[in-house]
């Protein structure tokens, strides 16, 4: 039985609790449901903070685990990332008020606030800074202006909530994270893993991807496979008209309007694309 950790509450839920549907999992019928068993897929869904997901899937408690890249290196947990899942990208950003700081080296002796206090430990550690750590529990934003902190490191993502109090970003990203499949440091992948990884990588490509359909003349054909190369090569076949062939190909869903109108210019015609509603590579 495999044993999935995804996160309850925050902005993970709603996308972990997506790609596992997706992917064939059960979904939760409510929020306040803490275990899903699952048994057509075998395992297990418990729903748990994402900040201590790392620290079970650590343990080996379970097997698998859903949170974000940063949650993780917080941990410190033995776990490991296995693959990145694509939503709930953010960045982790130091900021201050305007013009306070420009760069990470002007925080020595000064005091950052932060939810993240092993990653920011283990960044200004790496940077040579020495800094007091001013650990809360969230809404790190409102720490300067109530006197306790002089910077803060929070997770930036639209940057809206920063604007809101007056604070702009500097320095160097600290991290660059989103949601992440992880495990137990070292651990083997039994059957029911590498299912996992396998149907939630093909969610990944069917969102990243689209099929592409198209008629050429056989003369054209060496400049639209590469425009078009597809996974491992595309697939052509005849079509019953004289010096026309027809070509299916896989494309990123990104820049594919430009990938039709390269090959109209080069003559296709007939051009059609479609959405991949699942698929295994
Ligand atoms: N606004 C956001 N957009 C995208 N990802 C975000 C955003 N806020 C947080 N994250 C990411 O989501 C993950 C979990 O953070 P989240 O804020 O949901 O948890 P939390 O702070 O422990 O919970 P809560 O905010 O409910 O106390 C982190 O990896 C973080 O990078
Ligand atoms: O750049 P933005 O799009 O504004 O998003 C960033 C904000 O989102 C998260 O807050 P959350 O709602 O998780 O509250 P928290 O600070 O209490 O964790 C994060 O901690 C930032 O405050
Ligand atoms: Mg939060």
């Amino acid at each position: 039985m495999l044993r999935i950790a995804v996160p309850n509450k925050g902005a993970l839920t709603e996308g972990a609790q997506t790609i596992l549907a997706e992917a064939g999992y059960r979904r939760r019928k409510d929020s306040k449901e803490l275990v899903v068993v699952d048994p057509e897929n075998s395992c297990e869904l418990f729903f748990l903070r994402p900040r201590d997901i790392a620290v079970y899937v650590g343990e080996g408690t379970l097997d698998a685990g859903i949170t974000g890249r940063d949650m993780l290196y917080d941990s410190g947990a033995p776990a490991e990332e296995v693959i990145p899942l694509g939503f709930g990208r953010s960045t982790f950003r130091f900021a201050a008020p305007p013009g306070a700081f420009k760069s990470v080296h002007d925080l020595q002796g000064q005091r950052i606030a932060t939810s993240y206090a092993g990653l920011l430990g283990k960044y200004l550690a790496d940077q040579g800074v020495e800094a007091r750590v001013i650990k809360l529990d969230g809404a790190v934003e409102t720490a300067i202006r109530l006197g306790v902190a002089d910077a803060v490191a929070d997770v930036v993502e639209t940057g809206a909530t920063l604007r809101n109090v007056g604070l702009e970003v500097f320095g160097e990203p600290i991290a660059e994270s989103e949601a992440v499949l992880i495990k137990r440091a070292g651990a083997a992948e039994d059957n029911g893993f590498r299912q996992l990884i396998r149907r939630l990588q093909g969610v990944i490509v069917a969102r990243d991807y689209v099929m592409i359909d198209y008629d050429i003349r056989v003369e054209r054909i060496d400049e639209a496979i590469a425009i078009t190369p597809g996974m491992e090569g595309p697939t052509v076949s005849p079509l019953h008209r004289e010096g026309w062939v027809a070509v299916r190909a896989m494309i990123p869903r990104k820049g594919h309007q430009q990938v039709m109108d390269e090959l109209w210019e080069i003559g296709a015609r007939a051009i059609l694309i479609t959405d991949i509603y699942a698929c295994r590579l």
